[in-house]
């Protein structure tokens, strides 16, 4: 096999558990509950995060980036901030954006798009709420 660091793609999954609702401040509860019906009211899911990552294979490690770094990484940036949080209660940025699961996917991207060495880059970032609905974003 040649010598060179051939470019591949790396998939990581994880999970967490938050609460949301769906409201627009400027409206009252009645006119929520008519927008967005039950999700109007707080409730729960645990979302899968499935990120895909790009880079050479460095040949002699054999790994584009050792996944213990990218647990480091997804522990600092996604979890400690997502997982058991009422989104639009304690991240500021849901108080501005409806915590959708398309929004979310947005945020996880953001967070992460400058986490990793220079030589890896996130290539997509696909959330679940629910096995029937997830959005995802690829930047490829
Ligand atoms: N485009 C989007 N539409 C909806 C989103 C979303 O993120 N993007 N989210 C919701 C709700 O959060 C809802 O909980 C989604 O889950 P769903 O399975 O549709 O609803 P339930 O869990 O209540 O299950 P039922 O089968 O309806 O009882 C809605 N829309």
């Amino acid at each position: 096999m040649e010598n060179s660091n051939p470019i591949l793609e790396l998939y990581t999954r994880i999970t967490f558990s938050a609460a949301h609702s769906y409201r627009d401040k400027d409206k009252s509860p009645e006119e929520n509950r008519r927008k967005y019906g039950k999700y109007s009211r707080v409730h729960g899911h645990n979302y899968e995060v499935t990120l895909g990552l790009r880079g050479p294979v460095d040949m002699q490690s054999g790994m584009i980036i050792n996944f213990f770094e990218v647990e480091q990484i997804l522990k600092e940036k996604i979890i400690s901030i997502l997982h058991i949080s009422h989104l639009e209660e304690d991240i500021p940025w849901f108080r501005e954006h409806l915590p959708t699961t398309e929004n979310i996917s947005l945020f996880v991207y953001h967070q992460l798009k400058r986490a990793f060495p220079p030589s890896v880059t996130l290539i997509s970032v696909e959330v679940r709420e629910t096995p029937d609905l997830g959005a995802k974003i690829s930047n490829e």
